[in-house]
């Protein structure tokens, strides 16, 4: 699939959704971060928002559960329109059974890890997902600053897949821009979630395309 851009409405203007979602066309993914105010200290949406912009645009929503209990709650959201699901581990008391679930019903299947959460304990149920998504700051807030300690993990997950011989995605998400995108491009990242970069932007799909030709160029 090669470089794909996520923005994230976390940034967006929560009473004009369908036309944020339109401002970004150019976008591969859609990417909603669903806060509980109890995996992380927020609180934005949840299942009805879902189910109402996955009727208003035509891009694949990706969403982002920062949830407790997602073994509960994740596979109704690919019932609420979502193409892709990602269930934060420390969260989860069954990943691979939630993860079966998700794929069951349609959609790709993701797990998250928080900034010191390790790749290595997970190397055995790879194969029950499409993405692995390493967070790049501490979940809950959008506008953080980029944690360059996690490079070393995404290398690290890429060497686990290339092991394998896995073709699961590496999404990153949190504090990417034009700043910081092209080092974790190098480090082996596919997907790349941007809420205030993109949206903060005078033209957000001019961003979202000088985001990705930088990935490329560091990709390569
Ligand atoms: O999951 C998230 C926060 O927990 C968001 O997706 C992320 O923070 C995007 O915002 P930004 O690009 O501004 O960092
Ligand atoms: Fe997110």
């Amino acid at each position: 699939m090669g470089i794909q851009i996520a923005p994230s409405i976390l940034s967006a203007d929560f009473a004009r959704l369908a036309d944020e979602a339109a401002a970004v066309s150019n976008a591969d993914w859609l990417h909603v971060d669903v806060m509980d105010n109890h995996f992380v200290p927020n609180l934005t949406l949840g299942l009805p928002i879902v189910e109402s912009l996955a009727k208003a645009t035509d891009t694949p929503l990706d969403l982002h559960l920062m949830i407790e209990d997602p073994d509960r709650w994740a596979p109704g959201y690919v019932e609420a329109g979502a193409s892709s699901v990602t269930f934060h581990v420390e969260a989860c008391r069954a990943p691979i059974r939630t993860a079966r679930e998700i794929r069951a019903k349609g959609a790709r299947a993701a797990m998250a890890l928080k900034p010191a959460t390790p790749i290595e304990p997970y190397e055995d149920m790879l194969s029950e997902l499409d993405m692995i998504l390493i967070m790049t700051v501490e979940p809950g807030f959008g506008g953080q600053k980029f944690l360059d300690i996690c490079l070393p993990k995404i290398r690290r997950a890429k060497a686990l897949l290339d092991k394998h011989g896995l073709d699961l995605w590496i999404e990153i998400d949190g504090g990417v821009s034009a700043e910081t995108i092209e080092r974790c491009a190098e480090a082996g990242a596919d997907v790349f979630v941007a809420g205030s970069a993109v949206y903060a932007a005078d033209d957000p799909n001019a961003m979202i395309e000088k985001l990705r030709g930088l990935a490329e160029g560091a990709a390569q």
